[in-house]
C-alpha cells in the first residue's frame, strides 16, 4: 500500500501581454516546494488607507513558468503516474483552472503542432512503450471517455451513433453495487492493441465532443472529461490478474465555483454553473477536514466517478492552470487556494490484484473431479452407467497388453472408476478360463471362426464388384471437377494478388516490407507495425463518418465550401500541417529506402561472412590442420560491418517508426481541423440558405435575379426583387472571423461596394422549385458575389 498526498502542480500560461509583469513571482530557492506569489497591484481607488493584502503565496510541488513545454509536463507529472500505472497502481491526472488557462492544452494538446501534444497521446505512447518491452506477461488495454455536461454523462466513444449534439451520444448513468462500487452503466470499453488504435479512439472522442458542442455549451469550457485507460496484466501460468485505471480529467472552466455559494439557489443555478465544480469543491473540503465521516461523493455523478481519486485508492495529481494576467488574479488565487487544499487529501493506493475467475473455475472443476474419483474409490460407490462398447474394447486392449508385457514392474492402469477395474477382472477371468478349456491361442480360434463362415455366392461377388466400379468412376469425375475448380481459384488468386500489388505500389508507401531475415534485435510486432503503415489513412476510416458529409454535398454548396475554406483561419493551419505531413512522408519515403539498401547490405554481409567461413573449413579440409576456432581477420572485418549495419538498422527503424506516429498524429489532427472546418461551413450555409428563403420574395418565384450592379434602370426593371435586407444579406456573406480585413472594413462602412464590382448583366436563374436545391443555388451566387467583391477591393 502506498500513503501519499495528492501531489499538486502549477502551470503558467504563456501570453504576450506586458500585463503580467510584476503580477507573479516563483520561488525555486525552496527547493522542495517552491512557492508562488501573485501579487495584487496596488489599487489607488481603494484609498491611501488600504487594508488589503496585497500579496498571497501557495505552495507547489513544481511550478512550471511559462516557458515550460509540453515535454517537461509529461515527464514531470505524467510519466510518474503512468509508470505505477504500469506497476498495477489506480492513478488520476485532474487539470484545474478557469476557463482559457490551458486545461486541454495541458491534458490533450495543441490542435496544430505535433510538438504541442499534451498528456494523453504522450501517456498512451509511453505505456504501450513498456508493454512492447515487458513481453513476458500479458497484457490488455481498454479505452473510455466519458463526458460530463450538466449532471449528465455521455459516452464519447460510442461508434453506434452519428453525434451531431450531446444527446445523440449515449448516455451514461451510474449504478452502485451493494459494496459500493460504482459502475458506469453504458459506457463502452474499446479494446486497443496498440498506441495507433487508442490515438484513433481519442481522436475519436475528441471529434464527437466537438461536433456535440453548441455555442450554448462550448464543450470544453462547461463540461468535463474523463479519458480513462484501463490495463490489466497477468503472467502466463498465473491464477491472478493485475488491474489498474488511469484517469486523465480535463475539468470544465472554474471560473464560476468561486462565485457561488454553498448556500446558494442550487436549483436555479443548476441551469447555468457547472454543478459538479461545485460539489468537487464540496467533497475537497470534507475531505480535508479531519474527522469528517461523510464525504458528500454522491451528491454529482463527477464526484462519485472521482471517487477513488479523491481520498480512496489512488495515486492522483492535480495540475492548477493559471492564466495570470491583471484581470484574471481574482480566479487564479482562487484556482490556487483550491489547489491548496486538494493537497491535503491523502490517498492510499493499493495493488489492484484479483484471481482470474475463468481460471479458477477451471482448477476447482479438476480439483472436484480428483476428489469425486477418490471418494468413488474409497467408499466402493458404483457409477450406474454402462460402460459404452468402445470403452469395454479399450479396457480389453489394456488387459492384453498387461498380459503381454514381459516387464515384471508394469502396471494395469485403469483409473478409480470401479466399473473398469470389474470389468477387467471379468476379462481377465474369461482369458484364463478360454485358455483352460480350449488350451488353443486366440488367434487360432479366430481362424476357425472365419473358416466356419458361409462363403459368398459367386453373383453377391460379381454385384459388389459392379458397385465398387460404379463408385471409382463417380470418384474420378469428382476428381476432375476438383482439379478445375482449383485451378480457377489459383487463377483468380493471382489475377487479386496481382491488383493488390499493384494499388500497394501506386501508393508508394515509405516503409520497408519488414526486418530483413535473421535480425531479430527488433521485435517481431514492429514489423508488423511497419507493414501497416503502408495501407496509411486507414485511421481517417474511423473519422470518415465525420468527414463523410462533404461527398454528400450539391456542386454549388462544394463551390461555396471552397470559398469559404479559402478564408477560413484554420485552413491556414492545415496548409501548414499538410505541408509538414509532405516533408515527413519524404523523410520516411527517404529513410524506408535507406532501410532496404542496409537490409540488403546485411544480407550480403551475411552471405560473404558464411562464405569466407565455409572456404576457411574447406582450407583446413585440404591440408588437413584443423579448423581456426577464431574467425581470421577478413571475417572479423566483416562481422564488425555487419554489426555496424545492423546498429544503423536499429536508427533508422526507430525514427521510422517515431515518424509514423508523427504522421498518424498529423493526419488525425487534419482530420480534426477538417470535420471542424465543415462542421462551421454547416452552421453558416444552413444560416444564409434560411435568411435566403426568408428574406428572398423570389424565392417562392421562378426565377431570382442574380444581384446585379444597383444602376437606376436595373433598379427600376426589378424593384421588387431585391429588397434592401437582401443587399445586407449579400454583403456578411463570410462570417466576420473568416472574412479577410479588407472585406471586414468594407463590410463596416456603407460604401458604394456595388459601384466597384465589374458590371455585369443582370440574368436570371432558373430555379428547380425544390426548397433545398434553390437555396443551395441562391447561397452559392452569393458566395460568388463575395469573390467579386473581395477581388475589387485586393
Ligand atoms: N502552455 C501553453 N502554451 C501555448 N498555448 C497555450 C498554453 N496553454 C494554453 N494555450 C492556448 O490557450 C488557448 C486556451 O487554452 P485551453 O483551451 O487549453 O484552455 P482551457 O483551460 O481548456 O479552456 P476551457 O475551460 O474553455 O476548456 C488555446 O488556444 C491554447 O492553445
Amino acid at each position: 500500500m502506498v500513503k501519499q498526498t495528492i501531489q499538486i502542480f502549477a502551470r503558467v500560461k504563456p501570453t504576450v501581454r506586458k500585463q503580467q509583469q510584476g503580477i507573479y513571482s516563483i520561488d525555486e530557492d525552496e527547493k522542495l516546494t517552491p512557492s508562488l506569489e501573485i501579487i495584487l497591484p496596488r489599487d489607488l481607488a481603494d484609498g491611501f488607507v488600504n487594508n488589503k493584502r496585497e500579496s498571497y503565496k501557495f505552495k507547489f510541488q513544481k511550478i512550471f513558468d511559462q516557458g515550460a513545454n509540453q515535454e517537461m509536463i509529461f515527464e514531470n507529472i505524467a510519466k510518474p503516474v503512468a509508470e505505477s500505472v504500469l506497476a498495477g497502481y489506480n492513478g488520476t491526472i485532474l487539470a484545474y483552472g478557469q476557463t482559457g488557462s490551458g486545461k486541454t492544452f495541458t491534458i490533450t494538446g495543441g490542435a496544430e503542432r505535433y510538438s504541442d501534444r499534451g498528456i494523453i497521446p504522450r501517456t498512451l505512447s509511453y505505456i504501450f512503450e513498456q508493454l512492447q518491452k515487458d513481453s513476458s506477461t500479458i497484457h490488455t488495454t481498454h479505452i473510455s471517455y466519458l463526458e460530463i455536461y450538466n449532471e449528465c454523462g455521455y459516452d464519447l466513444l460510442d461508434p453506434r451513433h452519428e453525434a451531431s449534439s450531446l444527446e445523440d451520444l449515449p448516455k451514461v448513468t451510474i449504478l452502485e453495487d451493494p459494496d459500493q462500487n460504482i459502475h458506469l452503466k453504458n459506457l463502452s470499453l474499446h479494446q486497443a492493441a496498440t498506441e495507433e488504435e487508442a490515438l484513433n479512439l481519442l481522436f475519436l472522442g475528441d471529434t464527437n465532443r466537438m461536433i456535440a458542442e453548441t455555442p450554448m455549451n462550448q464543450a470544453s469550457t462547461r463540461s468535463h472529461c474523463i479519458f480513462t485507460i484501463h490495463l490489466s496484466s497477468k503472467e502466463p501460468g498465473s491464477v491472478t490478474v493485475r488491474h489498474a485505471k488511469l484517469h486523465l480529467v480535463d475539468l470544465a472552466g472554474s471560473e464560476r465555483v468561486a462565485k457561488t455559494g454553498v448556500g446558494g439557489q442550487l436549483l436555479t443555478e443548476a441551469k447555468y454553473i457547472n454543478l459538479s465544480l461545485h460539489y468537487l469543491e464540496q467533497v475537497i473540503i470534507a475531505l480535508s477536514e479531519k474527522h469528517r465521516a461523510h464525504i458528500p461523493y454522491r451528491n454529482s455523478m463527477m464526484t462519485s466517478v472521482l471517487r477513488d481519486s479523491l481520498g480512496g485508492n489512488c495515486m492522483t495529481t492535480m495540475i492548477a492552470t493559471l492564466s495570470l494576467e491583471k484581470r484574471n488574479i481574482d480566479e487564479s488565487i482562487s484556482t490556487c487556494r483550491f489547489a491548496q487544499r486538494v493537497a491535503l487529501i491523502k490517498n492510499e493506493a493499493v495493488l489492484n490484484e484479483e484471481i482470474d475467475p475463468k481460471l479458477m473455475i477451471i482448477r476447482l472443476q479438476k480439483e472436484i473431479q480428483e476428489l469425486k474419483d477418490e471418494l468413488a474409490l474409497v467408499t466402493g460407490e458404483q457409477r450406474t452407467e454402462v460402460l459404452t462398447d468402445a470403452e469395454l474394447l479399450q479396457l480389453e486392449k489394456l488387459v492384453s497388453s498387461f498380459l503381454e508385457d514381459q516387464d515384471p514392474e508394469s502396471r494395469l492402469a485403469v483409473g478409480t472408476d470401479m466399473r473398469k477395474i470389474h470389468h477387467c477382472f471379468h476379462h481377465l477371468k474369461k482369458l484364463l478360463n478360454d485358455k483352460k478349456i480350449h488350451g488353443k491361442s486366440t488367434v487360432s480360434s479366430e481362424i476357425k471362426d472365419q473358416d466356419c463362415q458361409e462363403p459368398l455366392k459367386e453373383e453377391e461377388y460379381q454385384k459388389l464388384r459392379d458397385i465398387l466400379q460404379q463408385r471409382d468412376n463417380e470418384i474420378n469425375i469428382l476428381v476432375n471437377m476438383l482439379k478445375k475448380e482449383k485451378k480457377k481459384a489459383q487463377d483468380a488468386l493471382h489475377l487479386s494478388s496481382m491488383d493488390r500489388s499493384e494499388c500497394r505500389h501506386s501508393q508508394s508507401s515509405p516503409f520497408p516490407p519488414g526486418n530483413p531475415e535473421g535480425l531479430r534485435m527488433l521485435p517481431s510486432s514492429t514489423t508488423t507495425q511497419v507493414q501497416d503503415v503502408s495501407t496509411f489513412g486507414y485511421q481517417s476510416s474511423l473519422l470518415h463518418r465525420k468527414t463523410g458529409m462533404r461527398e454528400e454535398m450539391s456542386l454549388g454548396r462544394q463551390e461555396a465550401f471552397e470559398i469559404f475554406k479559402r478564408d477560413h483561419a484554420d485552413s491556414i493551419t492545415i496548409e501548414d500541417n499538410k505541408q509538414i505531413l509532405k516533408q515527413r512522408f519524404s523523410e520516411a519515403k527517404a529513410l524506408g529506402e535507406s532501410i532496404n539498401e542496409t537490409r540488403n547490405k546485411i544480407g550480403r554481409l551475411k552471405e560473404e561472412i558464411t562464405q569466407r567461413h565455409m572456404q576457411q573449413v574447406a582450407l583446413g579440409i585440404a591440408e588437413n590442420t584443423a579448423v581456426p576456432s577464431i574467425p581470421d581477420l577478413l571475417e572479423e572485418k566483416l562481422r564488425s560491418q555487419l554489426e555496424e549495419e545492423k546498429r544503423r538498422y536499429k536508427v533508422m527503424f526507430t525514427r521510422l517508426k517515431a515518424l509514423k506516429v508523427e504522421i498518424e498524429h498529423l493526419q488525425l489532427l487534419m482530420d480534426k481541423a477538417k470535420v471542424k472546418l465543415q462542421k462551421e461551413f454547416e452552421a453558416w450555409w444552413t444560416e444564409e440558405a434560411t435568411s435566403l428563403q426568408v428574406n428572398s420574395p423570389a424565392m417562392n418565384s421562378l426565377t431570382y435575379m442574380k444581384p446585379f450592379p444597383q444602376t437606376p434602370e436595373s433598379q427600376q426593371e426589378r424593384p421588387q426583387l431585391v429588397s434592401n435586407k437582401s443587399k445586407v444579406n449579400a454583403r456578411k456573406i463570410l462570417p466576420l472571423p473568416y472574412q479577410t480585413p479588407q472585406s471586414r472594413e468594407h463590410n463596416s462602412t456603407s460604401s458604394p461596394l456595388e459601384d466597384s464590382i465589374p458590371k455585369r448583366p443582370a440574368s436570371s436563374v432558373p430555379l428547380t422549385g425544390d426548397s433545398q436545391t434553390d437555396s443551395d443555388i441562391l447561397a452559392f451566387i452569393k458566395a460568388r458575389q463575395s469573390i467579386l467583391q473581395k477581388k475589387c477591393f485586393q
